[in-house]
C-alpha cells in the first residue's frame, strides 16, 4: 500500500481538509442522533449545534490555510473530536441494547472498540515495513470494515424507526377521511434525513415514537427495494429476511394449561357471540361477561408486548347503560381507544371456548408478535386496570387478574376510578421518561394537575354563582368530591359546586334514565332520573337538581367520560347546552386566545363531530366562527384520531363526549412565542393552562366541566348568552329494534345506508319532502339496535321524519330476516 508518497501541496491539503470534514461531519451528526435533536421541538437547539459546527470546522480550516499548517493541532482536533463521538455512540450502544436486546444496537459501541484499536496504528507510528506499507496504511486499511458494518447499523436503525413511525399511524380506520396525510411536523423524521433518497416519510409526534412494534409496512419496504419485485443487489438479503416463513414460536406448557386452568370459573356461554363494539364490550353482566373480560386480559398482555411493554390500561364500565350491565374497553398507551385492528383480536379471544385459550393465545403469539427480525413475544406485559362503582365490577376484575396472573403480567389495580382517569394513569406511565411527561400516575397526581391548571387558565376571572353536577348515582360523584379538596371555592377566585346525585351505595340508583317508583310513606316517590343520558334523551333536568331559573346545572354519565349542560329559564322551560355547544363554546374561546395572543395564523384549528351533530351548529362553526368541521364515524376513537389532523382539534359527540387535542407543534408555539403585550401574555399563558386542564388522553367529564366554566367567565357569559350563541334544529333520536342490526351497513361517516339495498332511497324520499330535513339510520355499536335520527325546521317534522325513517328500517329488517 502506498499513502501519500505522491503527494502535492493541493492534494495534502484536500486530503487533510476532506478527513476534517468527515470526523467534523461525524461530531456533527452524532448528537443528532443520539439525542433526537431533528425533532421539531429541539429546532433551536440543531440550529445552534448546526452553526456552531460549520464555524469550527470553517476556523479549523482557516487556520491551516492562513495561520500554519501544524500537524499536531491537526491531529489533536482529529481526535478531540473522534473521542467526543466514540464516547457517545457507547453510551448510546450500552443503553439501546439494555432496552432493546438486539445486537445490532451494540454495533456503534463495538465499532468504537474496532476504530480505537486501528487508531493506535495512527498514534502508536513505526518505520515502514519493506519500506512501504506504515502505521497510516494500516489504520486506513483498518476503517474499510466498519464502513460496511456502520451502514447496516444505519439501516436497522432506520427500518426501526420507521417501524415505530407506521404504528404511531396504524391506528387509521378504513374511512375516506382517515386516509388523507396527517399533519407534518416541521422537521421529518430521523429517517428522511439518513435516507433521503426515499422520499417524503411521515413524521409523528415524538411522545408516541418510543413505543417499537416489529416490521416496517410494505409501503417502506417497497421504497426500500425490499419488495420481491425489486431486484437490487442489496435488496436480497434484506428481502429475504421480511420475506421468510414465520418461525413457529411454542408457548410453554405451563403457560398454556394456567391460561385454561384459570379460565374455568369462567365458561363461554352457549350460544353467544361477542362483539368489540364503538366502546369495547358492553352487555348485561351476567350474561358471560366474566368470561369476555378474561380473554380482554389475554389481549392487553399481547398488547403491551406489542407495543414494546408499554402499559395498557384496561376498564371495566358500561358508562351510560343500566346499572345490571357492564363492560370492558382496552386503553392504548397514549390513553387512547384500542387500535383498531386489535379488536378483532379482542372478538377472537372472547368467543374462544376455555379449552383452547392456551391454542389462540399461542397462534396470536406468532401472528402478532413474531417474525424473523422482531421476536416480541419474549418481552414483559404491563397492564393497570379500574372499574366504576357498579355492582358486577369486583367479580369482573377477579377474572381479569385470572388471566392476567397466567400470563405473568406485572399490573397495577387502581380500584375505583372515572374512565377518562384510567386513561390519564395509561398515560402517565409511559410518558414517564419522554420528553412530555403526561403527569403523576395517582388519583393525587391527576386532582393536582387539573386544580393547579384551573387556577392558571381562570387568570383571576370570577364565576358566577354556583354549578349543579348531577353525577348520576355513578363513580363520578366519589371522585368529584375528591377534586373538590383541590380546588378553591368562588371566594377565593375558584368555583362553588353543589353536587348531585352522589349515591354509590344503592348500585341500581345508577344513571337512570329508567322512571322508577318506590312505594314511599303509601305514597309514589319517583326516584334515580339522572345522568347525562336521561337529561339529553328526555331533555329534562333531573328532580334531585332543584335548580332555581338560570341556574348552571350539568350531568356526567356512569363513568365521568360525558357531560352535557342545561338550565331552565324563568317560564321553567328546559334548555340543552349538549356537546355540540360545549365544542363551539371551547373553539371559540381557543380560536380567540391564540389570536388575541398573536399566534391564531400559526395554527390550524378546527372541530370534529359525527353526524349526529344538530345542523345548526356545524352552520354556526363553518360560517360564523369561520372554522373547518370533520364528521366523523360514531365513537370518540374516531372523532379523536380525526382531531389530530389538527393543531388544535375539539371533537365532541352531541351526547358530550369530547375533548381539545393540542400537537406538538400547537404546544411549541404556545410555549415558545414571545409576548408582545401584556394582553398577548394573559392569553398565551391561558392557552398553555388549558393544555393541562384539558385531559388530552379522552374525553372527561370533570376536565371538560372546569373548562366550560373557565370559557363563560373568561366571557362573562350566563347559560342564557351561550344558548342564544345559535339556535337548534328541532330534533328527534329514536331506537328501532330489528331482528339483526348488522344487516344495516352505514357509509359516508355513517351518514347514508350502504345496505339493505333500496333502504336509503326510501329515506331520501323521506327527507326531500321535509323542511331542512336530515336523516340517517345506522347500527348500534352498543346495543342490539338500529338509531335513527332526524332533524327539521320544526318539532312535528323532525318527529314526523324520524317516524318515517324507523318505518323504514323496520320494515327492511323484517325484509332482511324472513330472507334469511
Ligand atoms: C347516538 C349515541 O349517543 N351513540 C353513543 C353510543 O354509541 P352507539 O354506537 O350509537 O350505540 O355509545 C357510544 C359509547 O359510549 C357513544 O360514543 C355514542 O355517541
Amino acid at each position: 500500500m502506498i499513502f501519500h508518497s505522491r503527494d502535492f501541496n493541493l492534494t495534502e491539503k484536500l486530503d487533510y481538509y476532506a478527513a476534517g470534514a468527515s470526523v467534523f461531519y461525524g461530531l456533527y451528526y452524532t448528537p443528532i442522533r443520539v439525542f433526537r435533536l431533528e425533532q421539531s421541538k429541539k429546532e433551536r437547539l440543531l440550529n445552534i449545534w448546526t452553526w456552531t459546527c460549520l464555524a469550527l470546522y470553517a476556523a479549523h480550516v482557516s487556520y491551516l490555510t492562513f495561520w500554519r499548517w501544524d500537524y499536531t493541532y491537526n491531529m489533536a482536533a482529529n481526535v478531540v473530536a473522534g473521542i467526543v463521538q466514540n464516547i457517545l455512540w457507547s453510551w448510546f450502544s450500552i443503553t439501546r441494547y439494555r432496552k432493546m436486546h438486539k445486537i445490532w444496537a451494540a454495533w456503534p459501541g463495538l465499532i468504537v472498540a474496532w476504530i480505537v484499536f486501528a487508531m493506535s496504528f495512527e498514534l502508536l507510528d513505526f518505520p515502514p515495513v519493506g519500506g512501504m506499507i506504515d502505521a497510516h496504511s494500516l489504520w486506513h486499511l483498518g476503517t474499510v470494515l466498519p464502513t460496511y458494518w456502520w451502514y447496516n447499523f444505519l439501516l436497522k436503525d432506520a427500518q426501526e424507526d420507521m417501524a415505530v413511525s407506521s404504528s404511531s399511524s396504524s391506528t387509521s380506520s378504513s374511512d375516506e377521511e382517515d386516509r388523507r396525510p396527517r399533519p407534518r411536523t416541521r422537521r421529518q423524521s430521523s429517517i428522511s434525513q439518513i435516507l433521503p433518497a426515499l422520499g417524503e416519510v411521515p413524521a409523528y409526534p415524538p411522545s408516541e415514537r418510543f413505543f417499537d412494534p416489529p416490521r416496517p409496512p410494505k409501503v417502506f419496504r417497497d421504497r426500500l427495494g425490499l419488495s420481491p419485485l425489486r431486484s437490487r443487489p442489496k435488496a436480497e438479503t434484506m428481502d429475504s429476511i421480511f420475506n421468510q416463513p414465520k418461525p413457529v414460536v411454542k408457548i410453554q406448557d405451563e403457560v398454556k394449561s394456567a391460561l385454561v386452568q384459570n379460565a374455568a370459573p369462567y365458561p363461554l356461554p352457549e350460544g353467544k357471540r361477542f362483539q368489540y363494539g364503538t366502546a369495547g364490550f358492553r352487555m348485561k353482566a351476567d350474561l358471560g361477561l366474566d368470561h369476555v373480560v378474561y380473554a380482554v386480559g389475554i389481549v392487553a398482555a399481547l398488547r403491551s408486548k406489542r407495543r414494546n411493554e408499554a402499559t395498557i390500561g384496561v376498564m371495566i364500565t358500561a358508562s351510560h347503560n343500566p346499572a345490571e350491565d357492564n363492560g370492558v374497553k382496552v386503553v392504548d398507551p397514549m390513553g387512547d381507544m384500542l387500535e383498531q385492528e386489535w379488536e378483532e383480536y379482542a372478538t377472537k379471544l372472547a368467543n374462544t371456548e376455555n379449552a383452547l385459550f392456551g391454542d389462540v393465545y399461542e397462534k396470536l403469539t406468532n401472528d402478532l408478535l413474531v417474525d424473523p427480525v422482531h421476536q416480541v413475544h419474549t418481552r414483559k406485559s404491563r397492564v393497570v386496570f379500574a372499574r366504576d362503582t357498579r355492582a358486577s365490577g369486583p367479580h369482573l376484575i377477579k377474572a381479569l387478574k385470572a388471566s392476567l396472573d397466567a400470563l405473568h403480567v406485572e399490573y397495577t389495580d387502581y380500584g375505583i376510578l372515572t374512565t377518562p382517569m384510567l386513561h390519564h394513569m395509561v398515560r402517565c406511565h409511559n410518558t414517564k421518561n419522554s420528553p412530555r411527561p403526561f403527569g403523576e400516575a395517582s388519583e393525587a397526581g391527576y386532582y393536582k394537575k387539573m386544580a393547579n391548571a384551573f387556577k392558571k387558565a381562570m387568570y383571576g376571572r370570577k364565576i358566577k354563582g354556583h354549578l349543579t353536577v348531577d353525577c348520576a348515582n355513578g363513580v363520578g360523584g366519589p371522585k368529584l368530591h375528591d377534586l373538590l379538596k383541590y380546588l378553591p371555592n368562588a371566594s377565593n377566585d375558584g368555583i362553588d359546586i353543589k353536587v348531585v346525585n352522589d349515591d354509590v351505595i344503592k348500585p341500581e340508583a345508577l344513571n337512570y334514565e329508567v322512571m322508577l317508583s318506590v312505594a314511599c310513606n303509601n305514597s309514589l316517590l319517583i326516584i334515580f332520573q339522572c345522568g347525562a343520558d336521561y337529561v339529553k334523551t328526555k331533555q329534562r333536568a333531573p328532580p334531585s337538581s332543584n335548580a332555581v331559573p338560570f341556574e348552571r346545572c350539568c350531568s356526567l354519565d356512569g363513568d365521568a367520560d360525558r357531560i352535557v349542560y342545561y338550565f331552565i329559564d324563568d317560564n321553567k322551560e328546559f334548555h340543552l347546552l349538549d356537546g355540540d355547544r360545549i365544542a363551539t363554546l371551547a373553539a371559540n374561546f381557543i380560536a380567540d386566545q391564540a389570536r388575541i395572543a398573536g399566534i391564531g395564523d400559526k395554527l390550524k384549528i378546527g372541530v370534529v363531530q359525527t353526524a349526529y351533530a344538530n345542523g345548526a351548529s356545524t352552520e354556526y362553526i363553518q360560517k360564523v366562527m369561520k372554522l373547518p368541521v370533520d364528521c366523523t364515524p360514531t365513537g370518540v376513537k374516531h372523532l379523536h384520531h380525526a382531531a389530530k389532523r389538527f393543531d388544535i382539534g375539539v371533537y365532541f359527540e352531541a351526547n358530550g363526549h369530547g375533548t381539545v387535542l393540542f400537537n406538538d407543534n400547537a404546544i411549541d408555539i404556545i410555549k415558545s412565542h414571545d409576548p408582545q403585550s401584556p394582553g398577548q401574555k394573559h392569553a398565551l399563558e391561558s392557552l398553555d393552562a388549558l393544555t393541562d386542564l384539558i385531559n388530552q388522553a379522552v374525553g372527561d367529564a370533570l376536565s371538560d366541566m372546569l373548562l366550560t366554566e373557565v370559557a363563560l367567565a373568561h366571557r362573562a357569559w350566563s347559560p342564557q348568552d351561550w344558548m342564544n350563541t345559535y339556535i337548534d334544529l328541532p330534533n328527534k333520536l329514536v331506537r328501532v329494534v330489528v331482528p339483526d342490526r348488522n344487516v344495516f351497513k352505514a357509509v359516508d361517516a355513517e351518514r347514508r345506508l350502504e345496505s339493505p339495498a333500496g333502504a336509503q332511497a326510501r329515506i331520501d324520499h323521506y327527507v326531500n319532502l321535509t323542511n331542512r330535513g336530515r336523516a340517517f339510520a345506522r347500527a348500534s355499536g352498543t346495543e342490539d339496535a338500529v338509531r335513527v335520527y332526524a332533524e327539521a325546521h320544526s318539532a312535528r317534522d323532525a318527529e314526523k321524519l324520524a317516524n318515517q325513517v324507523a318505518e323504514v328500517v323496520e320494515a327492511y329488517g323484517m325484509r332482511a330476516a324472513s330472507k334469511s
